[in-house]
């Protein structure tokens, strides 16, 4: 075990379950985060990884279970409080606005996170244009962190895959996430692609996010980024550990070859 499970955990779930009529999306489900991590959540179609987003976030409310973000008790929030804390989460469909360029995408995830009032906006005053100062230089900076400098002021359609994959990450941290949870972030890379994207992603580690939850279809990338996987199965953890101790699981290549040869 590695010294960072002596510190209190940035995230912690005990026991989350989650029934839709008869249905157990996740059951009894325990895990944490610690400052510095990039945890990977894996599993089959259908494991529950969505689910757990779901319900670590505030979309959901568990039917069993506690969630504690910085030590508070966050179960049953609403999401937006969540976000505020420093929990912010993306989701599968795309949150990039086409027709704006790179930094506007980026600054308007900016406002939509600092929820400026509209009155302020028309009249502001000084504190509003420090703010608003504030706000550009700070999307300015997260362009470059995820190595879109070059790309600033390109309008958003005219963006690669790979770019395009970079710039949602860069909207997301325009919230200033804490705990970032991306979920299947590298959908449609290329190898090179997710290769270059799970670089950028570690980079941000004490830089621009203290911790990183991810959930990812590409086992490369998962397995290359990551410091430990949690593994779901049938809404159930069916492993826990560092990426080659996971690799080398039975009981996970079964569970993915059981999937693939159904
Ligand atoms: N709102 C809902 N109502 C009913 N059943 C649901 C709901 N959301 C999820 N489920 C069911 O819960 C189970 C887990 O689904 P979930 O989407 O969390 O899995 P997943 O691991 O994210 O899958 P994928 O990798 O395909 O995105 C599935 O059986 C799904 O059909």
């Amino acid at each position: 075990m590695t010294a960072t499970t002596d510190r209190q955990p940035l995230l912690r779930a005990d026991d989350l379950t989650m029934t839709f009529g008869g249905i157990t999306a996740v059951k009894d489900f325990s895990f944490h985060i610690q400052p510095g991590e990039i945890v990977g959540l894996i599993g089959p179609n259908g494991a529950g990884k969505t689910t757990c987003f779901n319900m670590l976030t505030g979309f959901y409310a568990p039917s069993n279970g506690r969630v504690r973000f910085k030590g508070q008790d966050i179960t049953n929030r609403k999401p937006h409080a969540i976000a505020r804390l420093g929990l912010v989460r993306s989701f599968q469909k795309t949150n990039v606005m086409k027709r704006l360029t790179v930094f506007e995408n980026v600054l308007t995830g900016h406002y939509m996170a600092s929820r400026q009032s509209l009155l302020a906006t028309f009249f502001p005053g000084e504190a509003v244009r420090r703010a608003e100062r504030e706000a550009r230089e700070s999307a300015a900076a997260i362009v470059e962190t995820m190595g879109l400098a070059q790309r600033m002021n390109a309008p958003a359609h005219l963006l690669s895959c790979g770019e395009l994959r970079l710039l949602e990450v860069a909207v997301a941290l325009a919230a200033k996430p804490s705990l970032l949870m991306l979920d299947e972030p590298a959908a449609g890379l290329n190898s090179h692609e997710a290769g270059n994207f799970g670089a950028v992603l570690k980079t941000l580690i004490g830089r621009s996010i203290d911790a990183l939850l991810i959930v990812e279809h590409n086992m490369d990338l998962v397995m290359s980024v990551s410091d430990r996987i949690v593994v779901l199965n049938f809404g159930r953890k069916l492993a826990e550990g560092r990426p080659a101790e996971i690799l080398e699981n039975r009981q996970v290549a079964e569970a993915y070859l059981g999937k693939a040869a159904a």
